[in-house]
């Protein structure tokens, strides 16, 4: 399959100091990926050099099939910055057919673009008066304008409760379902997590490891955290029986390497009735995630 994005051994600096280092990476359409980093780890770099608002100094960039910022890859692509920021004196409509006219899109479409991000009943309120939520959501209408098949994102979701955060991530299913490639970068760990599908971990500057959850979940060899909760009458008894662990108000905690995992299971359960109940609970992201981190001397 035709990839929409495509970057290779990338590397650039400014004036001299690293921010982005060998970092390959391809999005396909249809494709979620998130990348997560630390404040400074270069994912802001790495979607201006993808828009074509800054050069590189080696390496290879393909977006659409052309060169950054040619004339094919900036019609297909729709990017949203971290802060957005329209005119307040303007409502909603007509900041969105200022932009449909700048595009050369029929302004007819404005409403239908609001009402997607469900702007409709405010459609018509100056911009001023917006939440912070809100106006985010002008800027995925803008990003929204003459169907984009790379979707570059910027934490587009900082500022938006819950459930428009929902509603921001069904949206991105739809777009992904009918082909748009989307590249967002996120700091709300576990939100990405269930929501794209694949991760890139970029840290200073280097991309220390991307893939699925799962496989990132592998690769990180991290322990595996059990609760077992005791039968009444039996808290001492499994206590003693799991000398490992540590009781805390409601049954004992213990670690295991991933590889001990079916084994500590079962001598877990051939404690027979001392046991009510054993919950497996495995690495967060946000564990995975400061492993990664940390790898790299963050
Ligand atoms: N115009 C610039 N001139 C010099 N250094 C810069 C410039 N822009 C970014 N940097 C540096 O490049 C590195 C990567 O910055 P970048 O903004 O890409 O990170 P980021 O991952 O987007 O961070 P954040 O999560 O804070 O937005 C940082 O060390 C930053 O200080």
């Amino acid at each position: 399959m035709t990839q929409s994005l495509i970057l290779s051994t990338l590397t650039k600096t400014y004036q001299g100091v690293p921010a982005l280092r060998d970092v390959s990476l391809s999005v396909a359409p249809g494709e979620r990926v998130a990348l997560l980093g630390h404040n400074g780890a270069g994912k802001s770099t790495m979607m201006k050099i993808i828009l074509g608002l800054i050069g590189h100094d080696s390496g290879t960039v393909e977006v659409l099939g052309g060169a950054p910022g040619s004339a094919g890859a900036r019609e297909g692509t729709a990017y949203l910055p971290e802060n957005v920021a329209f005119h307040p004196a303007l409502t909603g409509l007509e900041q969105m057919r200022h932009y449909l006219r700048l595009r050369g899109e029929p302004v007819g479409t404005a409403m239908d673009l609001l009402a997607r991000v469900g702007l409709a009943d405010a459609a018509r309120r100056r911009i001023g008066t917006y939440s912070k939520g809100m106006r985010q959501r002008v800027g995925l209408a803008q990003a929204l304008i003459g169907r984009p098949r790379l979707l570059v994102l910027d934490e587009p979701t900082s500022g938006l409760d819950p459930v428009s955060r929902r509603d921001f991530y069904e949206l991105l299913d739809g777009l992904a379902a009918e082909g748009a490639s989307i590249l967002l970068s996120s700091h709300a760990l576990t939100e990405v997590e269930a929501r794209t599908d694949r991760l890139v971990i970029l840290s200073g500057g280097v991309v220390v490891t991307q893939g699925a959850l799962t496989d990132l979940r592998r690769q990180a060899d991290l322990p595996v955290m059990l609760h077992v909760t005791p039968r009444d009458g039996a808290r001492d008894d499994l206590a003693a029986a799991l000398p490992q662990g540590r009781m805390n108000g409601t049954g004992v905690h213990l670690h295991c390497a991933q590889d001990d995992k079916l084994a500590t299971l079962r001598r877990i359960t051939g404690l027979g009735d001392m046991v009510s109940d054993i919950d497996v609970i495995p690495p967060s992201l946000e564990a995975i995630y400061s492993h990664f981190s940390r790898r790299d001397g963050q």
